[in-house]
């Protein structure tokens, strides 16, 4: 039974047209790494870069490196790297800030995009917690009322009263895959802006931003994208809504003139117009160069991978995993799942703690997940197999 998985991953991985990707990521042999929704992992050469960036370009040019570096225009050029992998045509992406500040910056630019008599936010009632903690202080500061929806409840909580509605596009907890194409109309069929949540999709599956006439995301780069721990995230603001987006944190940064230092704001053009203060080159710098692994690799790829790593690692799951001891809370359907699988089981906590010593990475949301996260650049499928087949052996009692 497991000769056959383990016969059945080989002749997957070699006819993996990513396979050679994983080669670009500093990874061991001993570990499957399964927390890549979480914190994507290393590529290889952006030490040498950032040891670069730091010796030369802050050692040695120092402040010259604003202009001779390309330092102060790397929020635009890192956005336009990032905004065809969410399908969006150039000058509408800027790299900058937290995902959380962009949440608030897309959410009030959203809802003061709107028709002001309206006075509702609509939040998904399933987000990662930031995104909720914003949306009502958003909420208070702009005067609306918030109202918490299911996504699939969502086009029956929308009507005259809707500003905006903030959603997530995959859950983190579940991995599910939300319906943005038809979200995104039933909000505009309302007459409200969609603003989405992409940290679960950016770099995982297609998103086509443009396409669906989505009015504003956000999305972070320090999981699928792999720009590093803490790596800057990046704003959409579609193209229509550039000349109208208020931002609510106006810093310098975004001032249509910023060294002319005058007391009195004007709004840059475009995509600048998220901007804040200044960047933080270094952790800008190191996504800069991450997103090289990218180069030559459609997104379409990749979901297709990640559609067959999932498949596949719930196959091997179903297999080896005693009847009962774990149940999928991620959806089969593969329009309704994302790049990761989901299991309830009972001692989670410590379950997941001897995954993670018998060198199988993922992690753990509470009270009862094990999240398994699947990046297709560096994923295997000889990696699934054996990250079912050890949790098959750890929820048997069997030693490793
Ligand atoms: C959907 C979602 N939104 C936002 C965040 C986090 O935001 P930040 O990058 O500000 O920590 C995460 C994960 O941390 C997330 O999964
Ligand atoms: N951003 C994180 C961090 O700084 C520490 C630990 C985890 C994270 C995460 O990204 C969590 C992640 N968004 C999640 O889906 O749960």
């Amino acid at each position: 039974m497991s000769e056959d998985l383990e016969n059945r991953a080989a002749s997957l991985d070699a006819r993996d047209r990513l396979a050679g990707r994983r080669e670009l990521f500093a990874l061991d042999d001993g570990v499957v790494y399964l927390d890549g929704n979480s914190l994507g992992a290393l590529p290889r050469h952006v030490p040498d870069r950032m040891a670069d960036v730091i010796s030369r370009e802050w050692g040695e040019l120092r402040i010259r490196s604003w202009d001779e570096s390309g330092w102060w225009t790397a929020p635009e050029r890192i956005g336009a790297r990032i905004a065809p992998l969410v399908g969006a045509a150039p000058g509408q992406v800027i790299v900058g800030d937290s995902t959380s500040v962009n949440v608030f910056k897309a959410l009030v630019g959203a809802v003061r995009l709107a028709d002001g008599d309206r006075d509702e936010i609509i939040v998904d009632a399933t987000t990662f917690p930031t995104d909720g903690y914003i949306a009502e202080s958003a909420a208070r500061l702009t005067g609306k009322r918030l109202v918490a929806a299911l996504p699939g409840d969502l086009p029956d909580a929308l009507g005259p009263r809707t500003a905006a509605a903030l959603v997530n596009h995959v859950d983190y907890r579940t991995g599910r895959l939300h319906d943005l194409p038809g979200i995104t109309a039933a909000v505009h069929a309302a007459g409200a802006l969609a603003v989405w949540d992409l940290c679960h999709s950016a770099g995982a599956l297609p998103v086509d931003l443009d396409a669906h006439g989505v009015d504003l995301a956000v999305g972070c780069t320090y999981k699928y994208l792999n720009g590093g721990p803490g790596a800057p995230a990046f704003l959409y603001v579609a193209e229509r809504h550039l000349p109208g987006f208020d931002s609510p944190l106006p810093g310098w940064n975004s001032h249509a003139d910023p060294f002319a230092m005058t007391p009195g704001y004007a709004a840059a053009e475009g995509a600048a117009r998220g901007r804040v203060g200044t960047p933080d080159i270094l952790s800008m710098l190191a996504l800069e160069a991450a997103l090289d692994v990218w180069d030559g690799v459609p997104v379409e790829v990749v979901r297709a991978k990640s559609l067959a790593l999932t498949d596949f690692f719930l196959e091997c799951v179903r297999t080896y995993v005693p009847e009962g001891r774990v149940t999928s809370v991620t959806p089969e359907a593969h329009g309704e799942r994302g790049s990761q699988v989901s299991l309830c089981c009972a001692d989670a906590h410590a379950v997941m703690k001897e995954l993670i010593a018998r060198g199988v990475v993922g992690d753990l949301r509470r009270p009862d997940v094990l999240r398994f996260g699947f990046t297709p650049l560096y994923v295997s499928f000889a990696d699934a197999e054996r990250a079912a087949r050890v949790l098959a052996d750890v929820l048997s009692g069997r030693t490793g």
